[in-house]
């Protein structure tokens, strides 16, 4: 009996786990006291980072036999009971790439940052907070699912004092198969304008300079590479450039695959591919990202010239 995975099934229970685990990001949140330690002077870990991991990773071992996982908590996994939902895209089936209906675990390694912009969530600044599961095969980004559960269905953001209005939204995708939850979210206004979106809270002076050589109109800076890589793939940004050390492959494994799937390109700021491997040398993105959903090549170009 091969213990060979249907991608859509293993999508199915990434959403459906990401979505549990905002219950228990919000009601982390809620209770007011997060349990923050410092992994490093810049990079905080909550109570809810660990808990969303933990369930993530507890339900996933309990469907899916020898998956490579690779988190960003290092975190004892406690046995869980939670059987997660393998059927929730059955509508997809046909949809489904025939080459992803008997994935070998082997070929996959699934990346999880069970909270991305855990800065911003000790700072309340909830908006940009998202559960990312990255899904690679063979090295490449092949499917993505983000949780983002401090807003409404739409992605709209609320106030803590209207936190009745943060029912959460999913936002998933397999690379070669149409993606249903982005929508065009650019403003009027900024219709003509070159957008760039940034970090928030690891500025260097390297992200100035490469600001500088594109020359926006606009930058935004704000927290939580998905975050960043959703405002691209719904066209409130044209550029994410981020490019220094800091981000890991778990910031982006989600982000990118549901880039590709609509069109979309990331790479580092030499335009030179991400390798999704489990090698703790290749954990981190040395070089930093560069994400758009167009005219890619002109914005490496100015970057490197
Ligand atoms: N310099 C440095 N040191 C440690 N960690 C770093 C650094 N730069 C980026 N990162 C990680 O990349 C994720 C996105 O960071 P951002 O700055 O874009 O967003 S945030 O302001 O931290 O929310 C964010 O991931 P999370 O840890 O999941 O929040 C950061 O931890
Ligand atoms: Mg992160
Ligand atoms: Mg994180
Ligand atoms: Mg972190």
């Amino acid at each position: 009996m091969s213990n060979n995975i249907n991608l859509l099934e293993l999508v199915s229970a990434c959403i459906d786990l990401a979505e549990q685990s905002g219950d228990i990001i919000r009601d982390v949140f809620k209770s007011g006291s997060l349990g923050v330690q410092m992994k490093a002077e810049d990079d905080p870990m909550t109570k809810a980072d660990l808990l969303s991991q933990q369930h993530i990773i507890g339900g996933l071992n309990n469907v899916f036999k020898d998956l490579i996982i690779v988190g960003e908590e290092s975190c004892e996994i406690p046995p869980s009971t939670t059987i997660p939902n393998i059927h929730k895209l059955d509508t997809q089936k046909d949809n489904l790439p025939q080459q992803f209906q008997s994935l070998d675990p082997k070929d996959l390694i699934i990346f999880i940052d069970p909270l991305d912009a855990t800065r911003e969530f000790t700072l309340g600044r909830v908006h940009c907070v998202m559960t990312l599961i990255g899904i690679s095969f063979k090295g490449k980004p092949i499917a993505g699912v983000i949780y983002q559960p401090f807003v409404d269905k739409e992605g709209h953001e609320s106030t803590r004092e209207e936190s009745d209005k943060w029912t959460g939204r999913t936002v998933w995708a397999i690379v070669g198969m149409p993606v249903e939850s982005v929508q065009d979210k650019r403003a009027p206004e900024d219709k003509d304008k070159v957008i760039i979106v940034t970090t928030a809270s690891h500025y260097t002076q390297k992200i100035e300079e490469s600001i500088k050589k594109i020359n926006p109109d606009k930058v935004i800076k704000t927290g939580g590479a998905g975050y960043k890589t959703l405002m691209v793939i719904e066209n409130r940004a044209d550029v994410y450039v981020f490019p220094s050390v800091g981000s890991k492959l778990w910031d982006i494994c989600a982000p990118h695959a549901i880039l590709l799937a609509v069109g979309g390109t990331l790479t580092d700021p030499f335009g030179k591919d991400i390798l999704y491997s489990t090698d703790p040398s290749l954990i981190e993105n040395k070089n930093g990202i560069v994400i758009t959903t167009g005219n890619h090549k002109k914005y490496i170009d100015l970057l490197n010239k």
